[in-house]
Formats: structure tokens, C-alpha cells, sequence
């Protein structure tokens, strides 16, 4: 069965000389804790230098593909991994994202079965963003878009930003919204106990995103719009009813803005949701029951998850083998114009 990942995260130099600027700089941003730990690390400081998540995330032939080789991972759909260049100013994040973007090309282009690709972009320059998503969708031909939750502190329900989902929902390409630290007004509370990323923060954030972009009319302006999330949808599938039911009262009640399509509709619609970081029987199970088969894909989320345990959970997981090929391959290539 092919296997397709969708959530493989991967790093230039360039990328991650910036980043670590950006660790020995000023900035009161959450993602700071973990940029330094993996861009500027202190042996033994905090234990991600032991991880080598860097080593990882530069790697494509090496370790990364011989892993994929054993284990029978047919291709990673790669990302510029989080935070992006969303931390960086305006014109040099602009410059990195297409630089990226020109890598990321090369790499699918002498391994189109092995690897696909998410284009970059500056959500800081809306009007320059879009054009970069022109050039990477018509003349780089790759397969979608990633951002990193918020730039700056602001969301994608913010109309500033709508000449990028203009682009994207014209070229069909499927924006991948991947966590970063929480924005400096969700942060607050998330800064301690190691509640700053994966473990609870990155959920807050992504899952903030979203429903901000639902309840705030993105997709009754952009109705043919794709997003994808990952974490087995940041928890937003469990709690879709009640994001329902409260947003339908606040609605009848005038405290919400007016929607064409209720909140449930829009996340099974233009949303789709993958597994990364979430290994759960369970948490799989209810996601396909209760938001259908075509919306959930499998990913990874190398090298932050190791790649057996991910291939080893999602070849017994309690699915039918039809549901296991969606799930595999067949929901990923719709998605992300994977051949
Ligand atoms: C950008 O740094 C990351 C770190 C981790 C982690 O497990 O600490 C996970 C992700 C991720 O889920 O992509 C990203
Ligand atoms: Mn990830």
C-alpha cells in the first residue's frame, strides 16, 4: 500500500542561521524557548541538541530516506518547519521564503515519487505572498501551501490577509496551518511546564486559528478554500458540536457575525485533518466516524516523531483496509495533487 506522509518538516541553512538570530535576539516571542533549544543549542542545556532535530530537519537522502526505504514510506510531503520565516522581518522573510521554496522545487523534482512539497510564504506582505504562491503553484509546481498559525499576532480571519487565501483557493492549493508558539496575547498561561509547544500549546494556537477563520466568514468568502491541520485536528473535531451549538446561539443571540454555513458544515467542508503526533486508536476512530474518511490523512511529523512507531500505529490501526488506503495515500494525493 502507498504510503504518503503529510506532515514532514525540513530546514535550509539559510533557514535556520536566521533562527538562530532570531534565539539570541530580544524578541519576548513563546517560540523563542524552543528555537533555542534546536538553532542555538547549549549541549545538555535542554536535552534538544540530544534530539538533533536539526540534523533532521537538513537531512532529505541521508537518514531521513534510508528510513523511508525500510520501512516502506513511499514519499514525505515536505514543509519549511515551524516557526517559518514568520519571525523574521518582512522583506528577509519574503527573500527565505522563496529561497525555500527553490530548494524545496529541486528536491521533488529529482525524487517526484519520494518527495513532494509545501510552498512558503510572507503572510507579513499579503500582495508579495500571493505572488509567491503564483510562482511556486504555476512555475514550481509544488503541491500546497504551510503557514505557521499566527504572523505577528494576527490571524487569517483578518480580511489584510484574504489576497493570500485569493491565491490559494485559485490554484486549489490546500494551506497547511502548522503550529508555532502561542501569539503574545494567547501566550500567557502556556509559558510554563513545557506547555509552550507540542504538549498543549500548539493545540490552542492552531485550533484558535481555526475557528476564527470559521466563525469570522473566511469561507463564505473563499468557498472553494482548503485548510489543513494537524494533530488529529488540534482537538477541534471533539469539540465541533459544542463549537456548534454556542456559535449558532451567539449568532441567533447577535454576539457572533452572521454565517452562511454553520460551523460544522465549514470544518467538514474546507477543512481536512491528519494524524501527525497522535498515534490514538480511538482519537482515529471517532475522527473518521464523525467527520468522514476523505478528511483525514496519515502523517508523521518527522523528525519530531520518530518514523516506525507512526508506520507501526497506522498499519493496525482499527480501520478497514479501504479506510487504510484514504488514510495511507488516497485522501493525500486528492488534497495535494500528488500523482
Ligand atoms: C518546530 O518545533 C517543533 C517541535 C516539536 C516537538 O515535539 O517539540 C513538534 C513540532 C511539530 O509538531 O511540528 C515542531
Ligand atoms: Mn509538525
Amino acid at each position: 500500500m502507498r504510503k504518503i506522509a503529510t506532515e514532514e518538516a525540513w530546514s535550509i541553512p539559510e533557514v535556520a542561521a536566521e533562527l538562530k538570530k532570531v534565539a539570541n535576539s530580544p524578541t519576548q516571542a513563546l517560540d523563542k524557548l524552543l528555537v533555542k533549544g534546536i538553532y542555538d543549542a547549549q549541549p545538555g542545556a535542554d536535552g534538544y541538541d540530544a534530539m538533533d532535530f536539526l540534523g533532521g530537519l537538513l537531512d532529505v537522502q541521508d537518514k531521513r530516506l534510508s528510513q523511508m526505504d525500510e520501512l516502506g514510506v513511499d514519499m514525505h510531503l515536505l514543509s519549511l518547519t515551524a516557526p517559518g520565516v514568520q519571525m523574521f522581518d518582512a522583506d528577509t522573510a519574503t527573500d527565505l521564503a522563496a529561497l525555500a521554496n527553490d530548494r524545496m522545487a529541486e528536491i521533488c523534482h529529482n525524487n517526484p515519487t519520494r518527495f513532494a512539497g509545501l510552498a512558503s510564504f510572507a503572510p507579513h506582505s499579503p500582495k508579495r505572498a500571493a505572488k509567491e504562491i503564483d510562482r511556486a503553484m504555476s512555475e514550481l509546481k509544488l503541491n500546497g501551501l504551510i503557514v505557521n498559525s499566527h504572523t505577528y499576532g494576527e490571524y487569517f480571519d483578518d480580511p489584510k490577509f484574504w489576497p493570500i487565501l485569493e491565491a490559494a483557493e485559485a490554484h486549489d492549493a490546500c494551506i497547511y496551518i502548522h503550529p508555532r508558539g502561542a501569539s503574545d496575547t494567547l501566550k500567557g498561561p502556556l509559558q510554563d511546564y513545557g506547555m509552550d509547544s507540542a504538549m498543549w500549546g500548539y493545540g490552542v494556537e492552531v485550533g484558535t486559528h481555526a475557528v476564527r477563520m470559521m466563525a469570522g466568514g473566511v469561507f463564505d468568502a473563499f468557498p472553494n478554500l482548503k485548510i489543513c491541520i494537524g494533530h488529529m485536528g488540534e482537538a477541534v473535531p471533539f469539540w465541533i458540536w459544542r463549537i456548534n451549538f454556542m456559535n449558532s446561539r451567539a449568532q441567533s443571540a447577535n454576539r457572533a457575525k452572521k454565517t452562511e454555513r454553520s460551523m460544522e458544515e465549514y470544518f467538514k467542508d474546507n477543512f481536512v485533518f491528519t494524524t501527525s503526533g497522535v498515534e490514538d486508536d480511538l482519537a482515529l476512530r471517532y475522527s473518521i466516524d464523525r467527520m468522514g474518511i476523505d478528511n483525514v490523512l496519515w502523517a508523521i511529523d518527522y523528525p519530531y516523531q520518530p518514523m516506525k512507531p507512526a508506520v507501526d500505529w497506522m498499519d493496525q490501526a482499527p480501520v478497514t483496509e479501504e479506510e487504510r488506503h484514504a488514510l495511507y495515500h488516497g485522501n493525500a494525493e486528492r488534497i495535494f495533487h500528488i500523482k
